[in-house]
């Protein structure tokens, strides 16, 4: 089974005008509400594909309970921990820009994080286990570390899609696929890339670190896959772009549901490019239908030095 973690879901609230004037009244010419959050994506693009996976994570209040009914509406498996404070709304504002407010989450007491930590006990040898997204402040930063070892200790693979140092911290864990883009890949060596051979050059020391596979997510220019054997790359297919918010959530449900049905890492990078895309050139995440469209568009080639 593939688990996905979103321990800071949201509702995101879509707000779309013509132009933003700060310190003036906007109207807004469309909205929507949309359940978020990095996992929760994650899991939605895993259906599409037609991958049997449970949403984990904490949802409380009102917001919560939206949350959780829109993905029961979209036939989800989920096990939420239910906590007493309100999941948070994340403000994504389409104006002259794209502009995102997150907010900061709710608070989570020891108890509840005792009741979500139980689930990991029946974890197998068979499981994948996605963490995505922000933690809260009244979580320890070490929160993820915790998870890893309980996955680690049942022999269940992860993925996690973070940044910074803790990404580096979780290498030496080896896990499944880790998916910078490429300014967090030159933010993570503090170096500034110039061009496809340094972002290979360095997306390799993820590897060399101990990831079983390096994803360089680079939005309208593509992606490349690195992998102990080979490395490839594919150009992003041309169409018009209405939505970036969760493309590198949907590259990561492509690659990793390919990935648990297949074990072909080749297969794996062509479904995460197309999922990564059809978000972009959709309202809401993909779904298989503009998925189903744009793979055959998807052209990879094996990256020579
Ligand atoms: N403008 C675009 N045109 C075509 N494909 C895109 C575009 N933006 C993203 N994609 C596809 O989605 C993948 C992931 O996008 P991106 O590199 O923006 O991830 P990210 O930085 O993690 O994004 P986010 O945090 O917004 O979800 C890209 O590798 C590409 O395949
Ligand atoms: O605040 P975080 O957890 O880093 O990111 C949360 C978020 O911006 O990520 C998703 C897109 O990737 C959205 O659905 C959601 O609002």
């Amino acid at each position: 089974m593939i688990y996905t973690v979103t321990v800071n879901p949201s509702i995101d609230y879509i707000v779309q005008l013509k132009e933003l004037t700060l310190g003036e009244v906007n109207r807004m010419d469309y909205d929507a509400k949309l359940p978020g959050g990095k996992g929760i994506n994650v899991s939605r693009i895993l259906r599409e594909l037609g991958q049997d996976n449970i949403a984990l994570g904490f949802l409380g209040g009102f917001t919560g309970d939206f949350v959780e009914e829109s993905l029961k509406a979209k036939n989800l498996k989920t096990k939420f921990t239910h906590i007493a404070a309100d999941t948070r709304i994340n403000v994504k504002v389409k104006a002259q820009d794209e502009t995102e407010i997150n907010g900061k989450g709710p608070e989570i007491s020891s108890e509840e994080v005792a009741v979500f930590k139980k689930q990991f006990d029946k974890l197998t040898e068979n499981d994948v286990v996605i963490l995505s997204g922000s933690l809260v402040p009244s979580l320890s930063k070490d929160f993820y570390f915790e998870l890893i070892e309980l996955i680690r200790n049942k022999g269940a693979n992860f993925v996690i899609d973070t940044t910074g140092e803790s990404l580096m911290r979780t290498l030496k864990e080896h896990p499944l696929v880790v998916k910078p883009n490429h300014h967090e890949l030159a933010e993570l060596f503090g170096v500034k890339l110039n061009g496809i051979p340094d972002i290979v050059k360095y997306g390799k020391k993820l590897l060399d670190l101990g990831a079983k596979h390096v994803l360089i997510s680079m939005a309208g220019d593509g992606g490349l896959l690195i992998t102990p054997d080979k490395v490839y790359y594919s150009k992003a297919p041309k169409g018009t772009v209405i939505n970036s918010v969760g493309a590198g959530d949907s590259m990561i449900g492509g690659f990793v549901g390919t990935f648990a049905a297949t074990k072909n890492s080749l297969e794996s990078f062509r479904y995460g490019l197309a999922c990564g895309s059809a978000t972009a050139f959709s309202e809401d995440l993909a779904d298989r239908a503009k998925i189903d469209e744009i793979l055959p568009q998807i052209k990879i080639e094996d990256y020579k030095n």
